[in-house]
């Protein structure tokens, strides 16, 4: 089949090639498989190749990534958002995580700029092209992941509304192993999808349908493309969220880059999603007090999926 490897329990489609356009065979065939990987297991990967993702970008951005983090604790934590793990995160004791950084909002320059002028006063222009150009990137495949997505439920009339309602957050983390055993926690995003980039050290981990955990080897031109809570809500249960976790097995720092998809405003459960065999699961919600009301429970923790809880019927 042209464009998708099928050889691990999670799909590889290739969206990167040059014939690659909706309504091909080779788009039909590649919708077919990540609509089902997306409806099993909540994630498949996008391989975006050479010609997908420009030269040297994957080395630029995790340059630039340990540049920021190189910069000192009191800059770093200038970085507040008043919406919840949308700005600075500290180390969480007893996890690999030793610490993350957000750009809300990052597909436009001039939130990119912003966080730049905050975080280097006197310029960086190398950090903010770069973060810049990598979150267009995304927007790029995104508007590809979510063309099959309305095509295959017939859904179409929403996706410029889709698109026109989305902001982007752009996460930079950095983990170590812990010197103690620790148990690595699973989690589903509070996203709508999520894009996982991993530079050279492995650690993403994805439960599959049967149960077992699956290591997402990194690559320089592949990005884990996951469900997150509101795409399930949004789809009536059609896709499921990606339940994974992050395990570090290596003596090495990881770096990895998660750029999140957020609706503005409220979500609404497309009719199309509701018949008798489908009932409705979900009422329509608003995507960010649901990520306020996922982040006020008292659970520390923070593993459990909450969508049912806050929107559910
Ligand atoms: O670092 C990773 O690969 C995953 C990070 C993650 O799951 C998250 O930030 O929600
Ligand atoms: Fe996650």
């Amino acid at each position: 089949m042209t464009g998708v490897k099928i050889e691990s329990q999670i799909p590889v489609v290739d969206l990167s090639l040059a014939d690659f356009k909706p309504g091909t065979d080779a788009w039909n065939c590649a919708r077919e498989v990540a609509m089902r990987a997306l409806e099993e297991n909540g994630c498949f990967i996008v391989e975006f190749g050479e010609g997908g993702v420009p030269s040297g970008l994957h080395d630029a951005v995790f340059k630039v990534t340990e540049e920021f983090f190189n910069l000192p604790h009191k800059t770093k934590i200038l970085n507040t958002n008043f919406k919840p793990s949308h700005g600075y995160i500290p180390h969480v004791p007893g996890t690999p995580l030793l610490e993350g950084s957000n750009i809300d909002g990052a597909e436009k320059l001039n939130a990119c700029e912003k966080f730049t002028h905050l975080m280097w006063p006197s310029g960086n222009d190398g950090f903010c092209e770069t973060v810049h150009s990598y979150s267009k990137l995304i927007v790029e495949i995104e508007k590809m992941v979510m063309k099959m997505i309305v095509e295959s439920y017939g859904v179409e009339s929403f996706y410029n509304e889709y698109l026109e309602s989305s902001t982007y957050l752009l996460r930079f983390l950095k983990y170590k192993k812990p010197q103690q055993d620790y148990n690595p926690i699973a989690h589903t995003d509070k996203s709508f999808l999520s894009y996982l980039h991993q530079d050279k050290v492995r650690g993403l981990e994805i439960m599959t349908k049967d149960g077992s955990w699956f290591t997402y080897e990194p690559s320089p031109t592949s990005f884990m493309v996951m469900a997150g809570d509101a795409c399930v809500a949004w789809s009536n249960g059609r896709i499921k969220a990606c339940y994974h976790r992050v395990a570090v097995r290596e003596e090495k720092i990881r770096y990895s880059i998660g750029t999140f998809s957020y609706q503005t405003g409220n979500i609404e459960i497309p009719k199309e999603f509701i018949d008798d065999a489908h009932p409705r699961q979900f009422k329509d919600f608003n995507h960010i007090d649901f990520l306020c009301f996922y982040d006020s429970k008292t659970n520390p923790i923070k593993a459990e999926s909450l969508i049912k809880a806050y929107c559910g019927v």
